[in-house]
C-alpha cells in the first residue's frame, strides 16, 4: 500500500481533496508538533482501507495482528507516516486532520462516543497558541506534552530504535554511524527550528536546556525573503546552492593581502566578516546577485551555529553533536558548513551528526508519550522495526503547494496496544 502511494497513482495527485480521498489510511494514533513556521505530524496506520460496505478489512498477510503472549496487549503492523504544513496554513492542516476522520476512528477516542473526548498528543509552542481552533475545528483536544522532553524523546527514541538513522557529513560524503546504544549519552541536540534550542542529553528522560538562539531557520529564511524575493524556503536554498558567498563575505585574506593570518590559524579564504564586503563598495542591494546573498546567508547561520554548539559541547565535555530541526532539510551545503565549522573549532575532537528524520522529533517524542498510559491513554510500544531496505520509504503523497509531500522516510514498525482498543470497532463505534 504504501508502496502504490509513493510509486503508483497517487504520486502526481496535486489536489489536497483528491489525495486525501485516495489516502484513507486507518490511523490508531496521531501526534503533532506545532512550530513557529512548520506543523509536523507522525502517525501510524495500519495501512489497511475499510471497505465501503464496512466489512473488517482484509490486510495483507504481514500486516495483520500477530498474536502476543501478554493477553492484555495485541500488536498492529503498519507504518510511521510524517508529514507537514506551514503554520501560517494551519488550515490545510486541519482539512488533512479532518479528512483523516479522526473524529470517529482517531487518537484515543475509545470508550467514547463524544467528539470532545478525543484527544491527540501535541507539543511546540502552537499546541498552546492554536488549542482553541483544534477544538472548535475539530473537536480534538490537544493534549500537550512538553517541547523539549518531545525533542529529546524523539531524538533518543530515533538513535535508539531506527537503523541507519545518524550519519555524518565530511567532504560532501553522507557516513551512517550505527551508536551503540550503551554509548550514546551524554550527547549535546541542536534543533535548530525557527529559534535554535541546545539540549545536553543524558539518558532517558534526563536532559537539560543548556543554550540556544534566536539566530536560527527563521532567521535565514525571514532574511532571505526580505534580500532576495524568494517565494519559499526550497527556493532560497536551491538559490545558494549557486551562489559565490565571497562576494559577500569578506575574507580574511582581504583584510590581509590575499595572505593567511597564520599566526592564529585563520587561512586567506576564511570568512573575517559575514556581510562584511558591501561596507566597503559603493553599491545597491540590487547590484548583488541573489544567489550569493543566499549563499552567505546560509553559511553566516550554520557556520554561527555550529561554533555556538561546539562551545556547548566544549562546555559539557561533549564530543557528539546531534543535529535536529528544519532548517538542516538534508541541505549538503548546510551540513557541510555546520561539520566545518564543529571540526574546525574542537580540532577533530567533536562531530556533528545529521539524522534521516530531522524535523520530525518533537513531533515524534510527542507520539512517544501515548506511551504513558495515564488519564485513560493506552499504553503503546514500538515493539519492532523492520530493516532498512523496507524502512526506507519515500512517501510522495502531498504534492499540492500548501500541504508539502512527505519526503522523510516512513518506518515500518509494529505497535504494541491495549487490547481494550480495538482500531476498527472504534470506527463503526465512535
Ligand atoms: N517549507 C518550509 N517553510 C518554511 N520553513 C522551512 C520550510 N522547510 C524548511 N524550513 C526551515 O525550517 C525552519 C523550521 O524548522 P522546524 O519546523 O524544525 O521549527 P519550528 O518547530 O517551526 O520552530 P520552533 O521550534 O522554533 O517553534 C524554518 O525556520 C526554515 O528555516
Ligand atoms: C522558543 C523555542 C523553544 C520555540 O520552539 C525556539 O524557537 C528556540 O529555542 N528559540 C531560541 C530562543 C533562545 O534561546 O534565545
Amino acid at each position: 500500500m504504501e508502496r502504490q502511494l509513493i510509486d503508483g497513482k497517487l504520486e502526481n495527485t496535486d489536489s489536497t481533496s483528491e489525495l486525501i480521498k485516495q489516502s484513507a489510511h486507518e490511523i490508531s494514533h496521531l501526534a503533532i508538533d506545532i512550530g513557529g513556521s512548520l506543523i509536523k505530524i507522525v502517525y501510524f496506520s495500519t495501512n489497511s482501507k475499510r471497505s465501503t460496505n464496512d466489512e473488517a478489512p482484509t490486510l495483507p498477510k504481514e500486516r495483520q495482528e500477530v498474536p502476543s503472549r501478554d493477553l492484555n496487549h495485541h500488536i498492529l503492523s503498519g507504518g510511521l507516516h510524517f508529514v507537514k504544513f506551514e503554520t501560517s496554513k494551519i488550515e490545510d492542516c486541519i482539512n488533512f486532520l479532518s479528512s483523516k476522520k479522526l473524529q470517529q476512528c482517531g487518537a484515543q477516542c475509545h470508550y467514547s462516543h463524544a467528539v470532545d473526548k478525543i484527544k491527540i498528543k501535541a507539543t511546540g509552542g502552537g499546541a498552546f497558541k492554536f488549542a482553541d481552533l483544534f477544538k472548535e475545528k475539530l473537536g480534538i483536544t490537544l493534549d500537550k506534552v512538553e517541547e523539549m522532553e518531545s525533542l529529546v524523546a524523539g531524538a533518543n527514541f530515533l538513535l535508539k530504535a531506527v537503523n541507519h538513522e545518524a550519519y555524518t557529513y565530511i567532504g560532501g560524503r553522507k557516513e551512517y554511524v550505527q551508536i551503540d546504544q550503551n554509548d550514546l549519552y551524554p550527547y549535546l541536540l541542536v534543533n535548530i527550528g525557527s529559534g535554535v534550542s541546545m539540549i545536553k542529553v543524558d539518558g532517558d528522560e534526563k536532559f537539560q536546556r543548556v543554550s540556544g538562539t534566536s539566530v536560527g531557520g527563521g532567521t535565514f529564511w525571514g532574511l532571505g525573503k526580505l534580500l532576495t524575493k524568494c517565494k519559499s524556503f526550497d527556493e532560497l536554498l536551491e538559490l545558494s546552492h549557486q551562489g559565490n558567498n565571497r562576494v559577500i563575505d569578506m575574507l580574511v585574506g582581504d583584510i590581509y593581502g590575499g595572505m593567511d593570518y597564520a599566526k592564529i590559524g585563520l587561512a586567506s579564504t576564511a570568512i573575517a566578516s559575514s556581510f562584511g564586503k558591501p561596507v566597503s563598495e559603493n553599491r545597491e542591494l540590487e547590484d548583488y546577485k541573489p544567489e550569493d546573498i543566499a549563499r552567505s546567508l546560509l553559511r553566516m547561520i550554520s557556520n554561527n551555529i555550529g561554533q555556538i554548539a561546539y562551545l556547548n559541547a566544549l562546555r559539557f565535555g561533549l564530543k557528539r553533536i546531534i543535529l535536529g530541526g528544519f532548517f538542516i532539510r538534508d541541505h549538503a551545503y548546510t551540513m557541510d558548513t555546520i561539520s566545518v565549522a564543529v571540526d574546525f573549532w574542537s580540532k577533530g575532537e567533536a562531530k556533528a551528526m545529521f539524522l534521516r528524520h530531522e524535523g520530525f522529533l518533537g513531533a515524534l517524542g510527542a507520539f512517544m508519550n501515548y506511551k504513558d498510559g495515564n488519564a485513560g491513554l493506552m499504553p503503546l510500544q514500538l515493539v519492532e522495526q523492520t530493516p532498512k531496505s523496507s524502512s526506507c520509504i519515500v512517501d510522495r503523497i502531498h504534492n499540492s503547494t500548501h500541504v508539502h509531500e512527505n519526503e522523510s522516510g516512513a518506518i515500518d514498525c509494529r505497535l504494541r496496544v491495549s487490547s481494550s482498543f480495538k482500531i476498527y470497532d472504534e470506527v463503526k463505534r465512535c
